[in-house]
């Protein structure tokens, strides 16, 4: 506003006649952009008041406040309303609070709000448009059903001595730790990312050595952006018309140079003369099975395991960190899962197998806790693909459902993050208290009150294997180790630059030998 009127005063003081028009197509915009943000008030919707340009995520734009926190919000503040308006910059979008609303978009309606949020263009990211969150219409279903197999549970079984494995590794890392202050995330990551790479690759990723691996160095990198990219990341969720004409992809080169001689090495390997692919059982294995069969070409296969590499460590290594805080604050729970442990490995003469970990439902409910309170993904942002009547549940004096057309195009944000806060679905919500998953407290709702993996035929689809590895590496853990909080742990604080839900400070825990 003040450069604004400095540069009229100067355009007044050399050519006064130029300021009419000028300040007349000024007058003319701002006129427009305030009648935009009329939009929801015409339409009766509730919405939180906008600010000029930015329109409601001026604090996610700033990097001052996680979009989750923004969500919660809104969220509170209309207690009553089914769903609340918003602008994304000039774009209407809409927030759903009324969970059976949330369950319709997801499952039944599925149809017209079946794409994420995000854009890739094949031209600039070869690879990433393969992968089944970023991927749309028929890609995206093509992705889905080649990766849907690798994930059964006949598979995770299947790969479970694998993951054990990787977990007596883990374990013993840790024990060289003991006593010394960890970031949890991190240590949790070389798990995780070990496990990734012998499930996939069947190789060993070399992640528990005292120098950072490559594997774990290209972990990192593959979320990292250069500038350019980062600038088009944010256009692309902002302003995507705008995204699509900078020619700059969001994978930096070195990662795609990277994965794509690690699958091609491995693919030669395996098709080497007098090397017998049986030998395999991997997740590369179970895509090789279908290539002929399916067309899968170079580029396509390896954007399926650039996929399972990075959609497989990330999440699952920042819900492990979680469950340690949340055990390291609580030490009754942290007791009662030790014994709870203890219980199932002795009753199978000390052994653990995939049957064996299903069984602990306390284990269970720890990591659904864990879930709850810290859902990687505390908000999933859609598209309408289509137009939709979204209904309200309020009816005017003929019985008509007050709903709203929903333009395709519009923006939906889905608050994980403030329904799993909601006392009204989870008394108490702050408390960390995992047997409210235990059956008999369990309560139905109509609609969708749970949704860390979200549901639906988009629902996450690694959550057997995802969930397979939190719990194994909280059972070694626990079972070996007492964990308490580091002394320069700091209490958590989401990270505004993050896309998953994280604590700019870190998880800083200690561990003592049982
Ligand atoms: C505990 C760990 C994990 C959590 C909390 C998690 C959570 C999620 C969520 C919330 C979504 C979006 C769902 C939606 O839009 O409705 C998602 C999608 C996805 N996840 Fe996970 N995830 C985890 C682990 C994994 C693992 C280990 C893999 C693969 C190895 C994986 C692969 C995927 C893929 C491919 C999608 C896209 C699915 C689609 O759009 O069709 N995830 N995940």
């Amino acid at each position: 506003m003040i450069v604004t009127g400095l540069l009229l005063a100067g355009l007044f003081y050399h050519n006064p006649l130029a300021t009419v028009p000028v300040v007349a197509i000024l007058g003319l915009l701002y006129w427009l952009v305030k009648y935009n943000y009329r939009f929801w008030e015409i339409d009766g919707v509730p919405f939180p008041k906008p600010s000029m340009l930015v329109g409601n995520l001026g604090p996610t734009l700033m990097l001052k406040k996680h979009i989750s926190q923004l969500a919660d919000g809104w969220y509170n503040a209309y207690p009553n309303a089914t769903f609340v308006g918003y602008f994304k910059l000039f774009t209407p979008a809409i927030m759903v609070r009324d969970p059976e609303l949330v369950k319709n978009i997801l499952t039944r309606d599925f149809d017209y709000f079946a794409t994420n949020d995000v854009v890739v263009d094949s031209a600039q990211d070869p690879l990433l448009v393969h992968d089944a969150f970023l991927a749309t219409g028929e890609r995206w279903k093509r992705s889905r059903a080649l990766l849907t197999p690798s994930f059964t549970g006949a598979k995770i079984k299947q790969l479970f001595p694998t993951m054990n494995s990787v977990g007596d590794a883990f374990q013993a890392f840790v024990g060289q730790h003991v006593s010394k202050e960890v970031e949890a995330k991190e240590i949790a990551a070389r798990f995780t990312t070990q496990n990734v790479v012998a499930c996939t690759f069947g190789v060993d990723g070399d992640c528990f050595a005292e120098s950072e691996s490559e594997f774990r160095r290209m972990g990192k990198r593959v979320f990292q952006t250069s500038l350019p990219a980062t600038i088009r990341l944010m256009l692309s969720f902002f302003l995507p018309s705008i995204a699509k004409w900078i020619p700059v992809p969001f994978l930096l080169n070195d990662v795609d140079q990277w994965i794509r001689s690690l699958v091609a090495s491995h693919v030669q390997k395996r098709s080497g003369t007098g090397n017998d692919s049986s030998t395999h059982n991997d997740l590369l294995q179970s895509l090789l099975k279908n290539k002929e069969k399916h067309n899968i070409s170079e580029t396509e296969l390896t954007g399926h395991a650039l996929t399972i590499f990075l959609e497989g460590f990330e999440t699952s290594s920042g819900v492990i960190g979680s469950a340690l805080s949340m055990l390291a604050n609580s030490p009754d729970v942290q007791e009662k899962l030790f014994q709870e442990i203890k219980k199932q490995i002795d009753a199978n003469d000390g052994n653990l197998d995939y049957d064996v970990l299903q069984k602990i439902e306390y284990l269970d409910w720890v990591m659904l806790e864990t879930l709850r309170m810290h859902p990687p993904a505390a908000t999933m942002l859609k598209l309408s693909t289509k137009k939709y009547i979204m209904r309200r549940g309020e009816r005017d004096s003929q019985g008509h459902d007050l709903g709203i057309y929903v333009r395709e195009g519009t923006p939906i944000l889905i608050p994980v993050l403030a329904i799993h806060m909601d006392p009204k679905y989870y008394p108490e919500p702050q408390k960390f208290d995992p047997e409210r998953f235990s059956p008999d407290r369990k309560v139905e709702y109509r609609g969708t009150v749970f949704m860390p993996f979200g549901e639906g035929p988009r629902m996450c689809l690694g959550m057997r294997f995802g969930q397979a590895q939190v719990k194994l590496a909280l059972l070694k853990l626990i079972l070996n180790y007492r964990v308490n909080i580091g002394p320069n742990h700091k209490p958590f604080c989401v990270d505004p630059r993050s896309m998953v839900y994280q604590s700019k400070h870190g998880i800083r825990v200690v561990f003592e030998k049982r």
